[in-house]
C-alpha cells in the first residue's frame, strides 16, 4: 500500500487524535518557572488589576487637581516624597509632592511633571528637609493624566488574564507572576514510548563492536519529541528479537499516548517491528516521500503507535513531516515549521513519483534588499548522511512531480530553528532603526 504526504498526515493527526487517552488526562498545577512551554489548561482570571493603583510613569512632581487649570508657572510648596512601596499621605492644593517611578500617586493628585521640567530640575536633599524652611518647586502647567499609569490600565482585576490554550512563555508567564499567582494550571505532557531497534544497534559510550553502530536514533527522536513538548519514556535499544519486543509492549495501556519504534519495518529477513507486529492491526506501508519512504501506523492494546524507518535522516524527515504538526495540533504547543520561499543554488533532480525532502542550509538575503534567500543543499538524498543533517538549518522540499530542478529556482524550505546567530540586520525600512542606532 502507498499513500501520499498528505494522506499519511492525516492518518498520524487522526491516529493522535481519535485513539488517544491524552485529550482526557488531567491538568496538572506546576510553580510558575517550571511551566514554561506548557500549555494553559484552563482560563486565568486576574486576580488583582496590574497596575494595582495609580502610579508615576515618571520620577518627578505629583500635582494636585486644583492647581492644574492655573497659569504658568505654577510655584508649589514641596511636600514630604513618596518613595516606590509607601502608601502617601493625601495631597494639598498648592503642593507638589517629589514622586518616584511606580510610586503611588498621592489623593488629590493628577498629573506627575518630570523632575526634568522642574525648576529647580533636583530633587530637594535629605538635609534641605532636615533644615525645616519651607522649600519651592516651580513646574508647568500640564494635563490632567500626565505621566500617571492609572489602576487596570493594563489588565483590570477579575477579567481573562490569559485563556485556556495559551503556550507559556517568559512573557505569559511573567503576566502571572505580576498577578501574584505563584502556580499555573497546565495541560499534561504527551507521553511517547521510544524503541529504537536493531541487532546492530548498541548505547553510545561503549566499544564498538565489528558490524554494528551506535544508536542515533533514540538521542535524535528524544531530543526532537522534548523539544516538540513532549516526555518521552526511552526504552533500550530492541534487539532484532520479536519476543523482546512483544514484551517490552507489554501492560502500557494509559501509561504513554503514543509508542513511536525506529528501525525494522522494511523488506529485509530481520524486521523485528514488523514481525512482532505481524498479527496486530499495525499497518506496514510505503509513503511516497524520500527520504522515510516505509512508515507503519496502528494501535497497540489501545495505545498509538508509530514505526519509524531506521536511517537516522529517515527518522528524522518522519518526526518533521508526520509527527511534530500532528502533535503540535493535539496539546496545542505549535508544531509548524516556518515556510519559507527559497532559491535553489544548483540545479537537482528528484524523483518525480516521491516528494523528496532535502537538507540544506538556509541564507536570509532580506537584510541585503532581496526578498528571498537562498538554500544550499548539504549532502545528498542518502538518509544515513546524518553529518550533512546536523549541519543543515532547513528541510527542502521537491514534491511529487518536480523531477529536474534548475538553479535559481524557488522551492519552499522549512526552517529547523528560528533563531539564528550573530547580530540581526535591522531592515532599512525598520521604523525602529533611527531609535536602535
Ligand atoms: N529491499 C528493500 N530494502 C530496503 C527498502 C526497500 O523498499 N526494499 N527500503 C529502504 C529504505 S528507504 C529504508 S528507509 C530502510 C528502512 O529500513 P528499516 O526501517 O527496516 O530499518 P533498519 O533496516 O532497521 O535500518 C535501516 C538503517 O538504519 C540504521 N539504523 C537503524 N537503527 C538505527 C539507530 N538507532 N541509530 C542509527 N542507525 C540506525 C541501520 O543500521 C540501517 O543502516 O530500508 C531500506 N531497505
Ligand atoms: O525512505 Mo528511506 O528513508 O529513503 O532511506
Amino acid at each position: 500500500m502507498t499513500r501520499t504526504v498528505e494522506e499519511h498526515q492525516q492518518a498520524v493527526l487522526g491516529l493522535l487524535r481519535y485513539s488517544s487517552a491524552f485529550a482526557d488526562r488531567p491538568a496538572e498545577t506546576l510553580p510558575l518557572a517550571a511551566a514554561r512551554g506548557r500549555v494553559l489548561a484552563e482560563d486565568l482570571m486576574a486576580p488583582v488589576s496590574l497596575p494595582p493603583f495609580d502610579n508615576s510613569q515618571m520620577d518627578g512632581y505629583a500635582v494636585h487637581r486644583d492647581d492644574l487649570g492655573g497659569a504658568e508657572p505654577l510655584r508649589l510648596a514641596i511636600a514630604r516624597p513618596v518613595p516606590a512601596g509607601a502608601a502617601p499621605a493625601a495631597l494639598e492644593p498648592g503642593h507638589a509632592a517629589p514622586i518616584m517611578t511606580g510610586a503611588m500617586i498621592p489623593e488629590g493628585a493628577a498629573a506627575v511633571v518630570p523632575i526634568e521640567r522642574a525648576v529647580p530640575s533636583q530633587f530637594p536633599t535629605a538635609a534641605q528637609y532636615r533644615d525645616g524652611t519651607q522649600l519651592t518647586v516651580e513646574l508647568p502647567v500640564v494635563e490632567e493624566g500626565l505621566f500617571i499609569r492609572s489602576a487596570g490600565s493594563d489588565v483590570a482585576a477579575g477579567s481573562i488574564a490569559l485563556e485556556a490554550g495559551t503556550l507559556l512563555g517568559p512573557a505569559q508567564l511573567g503576566l502571572l507572576a505580576a498577578c501574584g499567582l505563584a502556580t499555573v494550571p497546565v495541560r499534561p505532557r504527551f507521553r511517547v514510548l521510544l524503541l529504537s531497534t536493531g541487532d546492530e544497534v548498541q548505547e553510545p559510550g561503549s566499544t564498538l563492536a565489528p558490524g554494528r553502530i551506535f544508536d542515533a536514533n533514540t538521542t535524535l527522536l528524544t531530543t526532537a519529541l522534548e523539544e516538540a513538548g513532549a516526555e518521552v519514556q526511552r526504552h533500550s535499544v530492541v534487539a532484532d528479537n520479536p519476543e523482546e519486543l512483544r514484551a517490552a509492549l507489554q501492560g502500557l495501556d494509559g501509561a504513554v499516548n503514543l509508542i513511536l519504534s525506529t528501525g525494522g519495518i522494511s523488506q529485509g529477513a530481520y524486521e523485528v517491528v514488523k514481525q512482532a507486529l505481524a498479527d496486530s492491526s499495525v499497518e506496514f506501508l510505503s509513503v511516497a516521500m524520500q527520504p522515510g519512504g516505509p512508515q507503519a501506523i496502528g494501535t497497540i492494546n489501545g495505545v498509538p503507535f508509530l514505526g519509524f524507518p531506521g536511517n537516522p535522516v529517515s527518522a528524522l524527515v518522519s518526526f518533521e513531516m508526520f509527527l511534530r504538526p500532528a502533535l503540535g495540533t493535539v496539546t496545542g504547543i505549535p508544531g509548524n515549521r516556518v515556510c519559507l520561499p527559497a532559491r535553489l543554488t544548483e540545479d537537482v533532480q528528484s524523483p518525480e513519483n516521491k516528494h523528496q525532502v532535502r537538507r540544506g542550509l538556509y541564507t536570509d538575503r532580506a537584510g541585503q534588499g532581496e526578498g528571498t534567500g537562498d538554500v544550499e543543499l548539504l549532502g545528498g538524498p542518502g538518509s544515513h548522511l546524518l553529518h550533512a543533517l546536523a549541519g543543515s538549518n532547513a528541510l527542502v522540499h521537491l514534491p511529487v512531480g518536480t523531477g529536474a530542478v534548475e538553479a535559481g529556482t524557488p522551492v519552499a524550505v522549512w526552517l529547523l530553528s528560528e533563531l539564528r546567530g550573530g547580530v540581526q540586520p535591522l531592515h532599512p525600512s525598520n521604523p525602529n532603526r533611527e531609535a536602535l542606532t
